[in-house]
């Protein structure tokens, strides 16, 4: 049963709480990492479960995790239903907008969602340090290891 995760990173965020998730995942089964803009339908269609994790943009998803789902969602549409998910954003300092978006989307593929969107704000408020590369506190990455590392065990003995 495989996990996949999808990310979308600008400034290097979402990046490391998609690593976390993937690496606690890894321990509990199957879990494959895949950029956004290298995510396929196939590799949709080819996982058991699935943790999307992006930037919130202008009050929405980043454009490149919003162009994966454009991309994907016909494609794969009546063919995933029932799957779990779970969310995961980065944010300056909101995120709900991003969260209720892919939340959205997940809801037309009629997906399941395994576990409340994850929301982490870097306090970013600067154009400077909005564009900075980021660093994510250890005890907030716990947070992404124990949401890859649910979804992951669950996926594993089957309770979604
Ligand atoms: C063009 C742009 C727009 C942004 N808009 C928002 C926003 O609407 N809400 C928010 O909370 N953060 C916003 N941010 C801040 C990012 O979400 C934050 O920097 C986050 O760390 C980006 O994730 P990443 O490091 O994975 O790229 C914005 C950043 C950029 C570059």
């Amino acid at each position: 049963m495989t996990l996949l995760i999808v990310y979308h990173s600008r400034t290097g965020g979402s990046r490391l709480m998609a690593e976390a998730a993937r690496d606690a995942a890894a321990e509990e089964g199957p879990a494959r990492l895949l950029r956004a803009e290298e995510a396929e339908p196939e590799d949709l269609l080819d996982a058991d479960g699935y943790l999307f994790c992006a930037p919130e943009n202008l009050a929405a998803l980043s454009g490149a995790m919003k162009e994966f789902f454009d991309r994907c969602y016909y494609p794969v549409l009546g063919r995933i239903e029932g799957r779990p998910y779970a969310l995961m954003i980065c944010a300056g300092s909101d995120g709900e907008n991003a969260a209720r978006q892919a939340a959205r989307i997940a809801t037309g593929w009629r997906l399941k969602e395994a576990q409340p969107p994850l929301i982490l704000c870097t306090h970013a408020q600067t154009p400077e340090a909005i564009m900075a590369k980021k660093t994510i506190p250890e005890e907030e990455l716990d947070r992404c290891r124990e949401l890859g590392a649910a979804l992951a065990a669950g996926l594993s003995m089957g309770v979604f």
